[in-house]
Protein backbone atom coordinates (compact mmCIF):
# COMPACT_ATOMS: atom_id res chain seq x y z
CA UNK A 1 0.00 0.00 0.00
CA UNK A 2 1.07 3.42 -0.96
CA UNK A 3 1.47 6.34 1.55
CA UNK A 4 -1.48 7.77 -0.26
CA UNK A 5 -3.41 4.71 0.23
CA UNK A 6 -2.95 4.97 3.93
CA UNK A 7 -3.97 8.39 4.20
CA UNK A 8 -7.19 7.50 2.00
CA UNK A 9 -7.85 4.28 4.58
CA UNK A 10 -7.06 6.62 7.66
CA UNK A 11 -10.13 9.91 5.85
CA UNK A 12 -12.35 7.04 5.19
CA UNK A 13 -12.32 5.17 8.18
CA UNK A 14 -11.91 7.46 11.20
CA UNK A 15 -15.01 9.64 10.93
CA UNK A 16 -13.10 13.00 12.72
CA UNK A 17 -9.28 12.74 12.34
CA UNK A 18 -6.38 15.18 12.94
CA UNK A 19 -2.98 14.93 11.38
CA UNK A 20 -1.09 16.77 14.06
CA UNK A 21 1.98 17.66 15.56
CA UNK A 22 2.56 15.48 18.73
CA UNK A 23 -0.80 13.46 20.22
CA UNK A 24 -3.95 14.92 21.51
CA UNK A 25 -2.92 14.81 24.84
CA UNK A 26 1.07 16.06 24.31
CA UNK A 27 0.13 17.87 21.38
CA UNK A 28 3.72 19.55 20.13
CA UNK A 29 2.42 22.73 19.05
CA UNK A 30 0.39 25.24 19.56
CA UNK A 31 -1.77 25.08 16.34
CA UNK A 32 -2.35 21.77 16.44
CA UNK A 33 -2.95 22.43 20.84
CA UNK A 34 -5.62 25.15 19.51
CA UNK A 35 -7.14 22.72 17.01
CA UNK A 36 -7.36 19.48 19.45
CA UNK A 37 -9.17 21.82 22.15
CA UNK A 38 -11.51 22.99 19.97
CA UNK A 39 -12.44 19.54 19.17
CA UNK A 40 -12.85 18.03 22.45
CA UNK A 41 -15.52 20.37 22.96
CA UNK A 42 -17.43 18.01 21.46
CA UNK A 43 -18.90 14.43 22.27
CA UNK A 44 -16.76 12.72 19.34
CA UNK A 45 -14.19 10.17 19.22
CA UNK A 46 -11.13 11.91 17.59
CA UNK A 47 -8.24 10.18 15.60
CA UNK A 48 -5.09 11.26 16.12
CA UNK A 49 -1.51 10.57 13.75
CA UNK A 50 1.57 12.64 14.57
CA UNK A 51 3.26 14.13 11.42
CA UNK A 52 6.08 14.19 13.38
CA UNK A 53 8.91 11.77 13.00
CA UNK A 54 7.23 10.47 9.87
CA UNK A 55 8.12 12.80 6.80
CA UNK A 56 6.55 10.38 4.35
CA UNK A 57 3.50 10.55 6.17
CA UNK A 58 3.38 14.59 6.18
CA UNK A 59 4.50 14.53 2.81
CA UNK A 60 1.35 11.93 2.00
CA UNK A 61 -0.95 14.50 3.66
CA UNK A 62 0.37 17.61 2.24
CA UNK A 63 0.09 16.13 -1.48
CA UNK A 64 -3.10 14.22 -0.86
CA UNK A 65 -5.32 17.78 0.18
CA UNK A 66 -2.65 20.15 -1.45
CA UNK A 67 -2.28 22.24 1.89
CA UNK A 68 0.64 22.96 3.28
CA UNK A 69 0.54 23.20 7.05
CA UNK A 70 -0.65 20.83 10.08
CA UNK A 71 -2.85 20.32 11.76
CA UNK A 72 -5.20 18.79 9.36
CA UNK A 73 -8.65 17.90 10.24
CA UNK A 74 -11.05 15.54 8.31
CA UNK A 75 -14.80 15.29 9.19
CA UNK A 76 -16.81 12.21 7.28
CA UNK A 77 -14.32 11.88 4.97
CA UNK A 78 -13.68 15.69 4.01
CA UNK A 79 -10.81 17.78 4.82
CA UNK A 80 -11.99 20.74 6.77
CA UNK A 81 -8.88 22.72 7.22
CA UNK A 82 -6.45 23.52 10.00
CA UNK A 83 -6.61 25.14 12.93
CA UNK A 84 -8.01 28.48 11.92
CA UNK A 85 -10.43 27.28 9.98
CA UNK A 86 -11.91 24.26 13.06
CA UNK A 87 -12.04 27.88 15.65
CA UNK A 88 -13.96 29.91 13.01
CA UNK A 89 -16.21 27.55 12.44
CA UNK A 90 -16.50 26.68 16.40
CA UNK A 91 -17.34 30.25 17.31
CA UNK A 92 -19.87 30.36 14.15
CA UNK A 93 -21.91 27.36 15.47
CA UNK A 94 -20.90 25.54 12.49
CA UNK A 95 -19.05 22.29 13.68
CA UNK A 96 -21.86 21.09 16.16
CA UNK A 97 -23.98 20.74 13.04
CA UNK A 98 -20.94 18.51 10.88
CA UNK A 99 -19.83 16.53 13.89
CA UNK A 100 -23.52 16.23 15.58
CA UNK A 101 -24.30 12.86 13.88
CA UNK A 102 -21.27 11.36 14.71
CA UNK A 103 -22.05 12.02 18.83
CA UNK A 104 -25.51 10.77 17.90
CA UNK A 105 -24.36 7.79 16.48
CA UNK A 106 -21.84 6.78 19.67
CA UNK A 107 -24.88 7.39 21.96
CA UNK A 108 -26.94 4.69 20.04
CA UNK A 109 -23.60 2.55 20.00
CA UNK A 110 -23.20 2.62 23.69
CA UNK A 111 -27.12 1.81 24.37
CA UNK A 112 -27.35 -1.11 22.06
N1 LIG B 1 -2.84 29.17 10.39
C1 LIG B 1 -2.53 27.76 10.33
C2 LIG B 1 -1.53 27.43 11.38
C3 LIG B 1 -0.79 26.16 11.10
C4 LIG B 1 0.64 26.42 10.71
O1 LIG B 1 1.02 27.54 10.35
N2 LIG B 1 1.43 25.34 10.78
C5 LIG B 1 2.83 25.44 10.45
C6 LIG B 1 3.68 25.49 11.71
S1 LIG B 1 3.29 24.22 12.86
C7 LIG B 1 3.20 24.22 9.61
O2 LIG B 1 2.57 23.17 9.66
N3 LIG B 1 4.23 24.39 8.77
C8 LIG B 1 4.67 23.40 7.83
C9 LIG B 1 5.44 22.29 8.43
O3 LIG B 1 5.77 22.31 9.62
O4 LIG B 1 5.70 21.37 7.68
C10 LIG B 1 -3.82 26.92 10.53
O5 LIG B 1 -4.87 27.50 10.44
O6 LIG B 1 -3.76 25.71 10.75
S1 LIG C 1 5.83 23.65 15.36
FE1 LIG C 1 6.38 25.73 15.44
S2 LIG C 1 4.54 26.75 15.08
FE2 LIG C 1 4.04 24.69 14.98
Amino acid sequence: MSFDDIVSQDIKENPVLIYMKGYPDAPRCGFSALAVRVLKQYDVPISARDILGDLKLKESVKAHTNWPTFPQIFIKGEFVGGSDIILDMHQKGQLKDVLGDIAQKREQNESS
